[in-house]
């Protein structure tokens, strides 16, 4: 026997092995043991050389593992798709339009294999030459396809470059047999990714579009780069298209099972957006849980940016040229990172509000440039310019106090508040929520299940086309107390909300909800008893910051700095980027619990002044030696109380009313979507 004969015999055992494997998987497809490997050898016809390409593949734990030889076997390439760059795969019959990127369609041995061969020289007709010829009299095709979508990280350039890998089943004459095999393979590919990290609860995820955002095109990038990509990842999603300023506040607010149907909220939209859903999350009264469970990510089609490019800079991700595209990526990849989340208090004439906010705080400067240079939102980014050089021109200063606690003599946060003892904690819930429906006025109670369904303007079919589940639910009589408090003006909830941590009669300010008075006929002692009851879930319905109140005066023995002067700009950042060209706080982390105060004090130079602005896209704006007019803080929490009336706050680039505003970091109290996890 020549060496070439033996080594087509074992060839052709092994492809009869493979091909029985193949044709009765021995454990269904669903179940899997996590640690299987599959592997299978696939045949590509190289026509221009006339020969076949073999390609074993295998499905291992770190990815599929591709290695591509001749038939002579005189040269081989290797490659190993990261189970991480697999966004997911998909099979099935051969799609009828043909698939995005590189088709690389690979052939299970029916065809081409050494067995065809031999079949061929003994005269016997194969069984597969049989399925084919019968396949061309029928036109039909028994094959099941099994899609591989993968985004292959590179660097230098940081990129993602799209991969398709077609495998091909066709062993068997029988369709649903060489599915059967093909979802195998599609199988544990998730449960690979799964092990590898990404989460799979079931659930879906909650996408909000901001139509208007950005240039206005938001509705067509997503049906155009971001609804291919979650087809490819198997990615179950329910889409709400925002109509007006605070829905997408108001639906994750008010939306009772939040929890229970969403793994997650993507918001496709601004920083604008992402802020809404933040806030919105806080006024829940399972905030708590929202926050731990519900990860949050953000596919950037506005104008500014800041977060998105934030998160792809923390996971080195690649941005530009495709910012939806990545960023769509990193909100398919499952995997979630503990973002700080800065509490803000703000009072403005009697008024007193708590917002949360997660970019930054300006005053001075910056917030000048962004508010003011919106009148020329028209002619796009070089807004920005224009009113810099503007500004550098009549440079502004403002006076005022600035306090801010160190990051280094942190005073160590207070522990959570206990949880009630589950009793009392039913208890006063119990009470609470009757206490509550009485005491809130009808208008409020009419109003209070009234949520805003899809826009009459929304096209239909389209949705439709994606899949989307559009089904809302209206909420359930025993919800009521949660839309009571939001139909009632939420400046005046949050004010006494807020008045409870720092007022010198906590209780009165509870029950002072929607300035309704909730005190019952019952005796005293059951009065108090609710009352505590009531301030013990209280403690557990507002995050608990450990800053007195704004009115009040900071504790100085703690480590607070103090300075009164003349300022160009305070403007305090938590995260890397302000906007995706800003390279604000280069230093900063997701998570690092701190505050990074970037102080510019009067007397400084205009030209160093314009250095800095110009800067300010890759990071050198900031002075590596000590600098007396322009410093950098990392703090925990500040305070700003301006001298005059007049000038520009903003939280997170939107301008909020102008007076004493101060801050304290909440480290790692959301999730935010990223590719690395914890
Ligand atoms: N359908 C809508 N029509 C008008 N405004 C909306 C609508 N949906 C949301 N908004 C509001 O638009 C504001 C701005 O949106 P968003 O931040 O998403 O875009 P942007 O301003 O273009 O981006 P960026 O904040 O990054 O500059 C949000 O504060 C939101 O309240």
């Amino acid at each position: 026997m020549t060496a070439k004969t033996a080594q087509q015999q074992q060839q052709q055992q092994q492809q009869q092995q493979q091909s029985h494997e193949m044709l009765v998987p021995p454990t269904p497809p669903e179940t899997p043991p996590p640690d299987e490997e599959l592997s299978e050898i696939f045949y590509v016809e190289n026509r221009r050389r006339k020969q076949n390409i073999k390609i074993q593949v295998k499905l291992r734990v770190d990815g599929v593992y591709l290695r591509r030889e001749t038939t002579q076997n005189d040269h081989f390439n290797e490659q190993l798709i990261r189970i991480e760059d697999i966004i997911g795969s998909s099979c099935g019959p051969r799609l009828k339009k043909r698939a995005r990127g590189g088709l690389n369609s690979c052939k299970n041995p029916s065809k081409h294999t050494q067995q065809e061969a031999d079949d061929d020289d003994d005269g016997a007709p194969s069984a597969s030459k049989k399925a084919q010829e019968k396949q061309k009299q029928t036109g039909s095709d028994n094959s099941a396809y099994l899609y591989i979508y993968a985004y292959l990280k590179k660097e230098k350039p940081l990129r993602r470059v799209q991969t398709l890998r077609i495998l091909r089943f066709r062993s068997s004459d029988v369709y649903a047999e060489n599915l059967t095999t093909a979802q195998r393979w599609h199988h544990t590919i998730r449960q690979h990714k799964e092990r590898s990290g990404a989460a799979s609860t079931g659930k879906k995820l909650l996408i909000l579009l901001n139509p208007k955002s950005g240039s206005g095109k938001g509705r067509e990038l997503f049906q155009k780069q971001v609804a291919p990509l979650l087809r490819e990842a198997e990615a179950q999603y329910d889409l709400q298209i925002t109509t007006h300023p605070q829905y997408a506040l108001e639906f994750v607010r008010s939306r009772k099972d939040l929890l229970e149907r969403y793994a997650g909220i993507v918001v496709a939209s601004g920083d604008g957006l992402f802020y809404e859903v933040l806030n919105g999350l806080m006024e829940r009264m399972d905030w708590r849980r929202a926050c731990r469970e519900l990860a949050l990510g953000i596919i950037p089609c506005g104008s500014g940016n800041g977060l998105a490019k934030s998160i792809a800079h923390h996971c080195h991700e690649p941005y530009d040229p495709k910012p939806i595209l990545h960023a769509t990526l990193i909100c398919v990849a499952g995997r979630a990172t503990p973002m700080d989340v800065v509490r803000v208090e703000l009072s403005h004439r009697d008024k007193h509000y708590v917002m949360y906010s997660f970019l930054s705080i300006g005053w001075g400067l910056i917030a000048d440039i962004d508010i003011e240079s919106e009148r020329l939102r028209s002619i796009g980014a070089q807004r920005f310019t224009l009113w810099a050089i503007k500004r550098l021109i009549t440079l502004r200063t403002y006076r005022g106090k600035l306090y801010y606690l160190p990051a280094a003599t942190k005073a160590a946060p207070p522990p959570p508040p206990a949880p009630p003892a589950e009793a009392a904690l039913r208890a006063s819930r119990s009470t609470n929520r009757s206490l509550m429906r009485r005491s809130l006025p009808t208008a409020h109670r009419a109003t209070a299940s009234e949520f805003k369904d899809l826009p009459d303007d929304c096209d239909e079919v389209q949705l439709r086309d994606l899949d989307l589940d559009l089904d809302l639910e209206r909420e359930p009589e025993q919800d009521l107390f949660v839309d009571a408090l939001s139909m009632t003006d939420r400046s005046i909830y949050r004010q006494n909300a807020d008045s409870w941590h720092s007022a010198v009669s906590r209780r009165t300010a509870y029950y002072s909800i929607g300035g309704h008075s909730t005190r019952s006929n019952r005796s005293r002692l059951s009065v108090a008893q609710k009352i505590e009851a009531a301030n013990a879930e209280f403690m557990q319905l507002v995050p608990m910051g450990t800053m007195p109140a704004l009115q009040l005066p900071l504790p100085g023995e703690l480590g607070w700095v103090c300075e009164e002067g003349d300022y160009v700009m305070v403007h305090a950042a938590y995260t890397t980027h302000l906007a995706s060209d800003c390279f604000f706080a280069p230093d900063s982390k997701l998570n690092d619990g701190l505050i990074y105060l970037v102080v510019i004090r009067a007397g400084v130079g205009r030209s160093q002044l314009l250095n800095f602005l110009l800067s300010m896209h890759n990071g050198s704006h900031l002075p590596e030696a000590e600098d007396p007019h322009i410093v950098v803080v990392p703090v925990t929490a500040f305070r700003i109380e301006p001298s005059g009336n007049s000038g520009i706050l903003t939280v997170d680039g939107e301008r909020v009313d102008y007076g004493p505003i101060q801050a304290e970091v909440f480290p790692g109290l959301i999730n935010v979507m990223t590719t690395t996890g914890q």
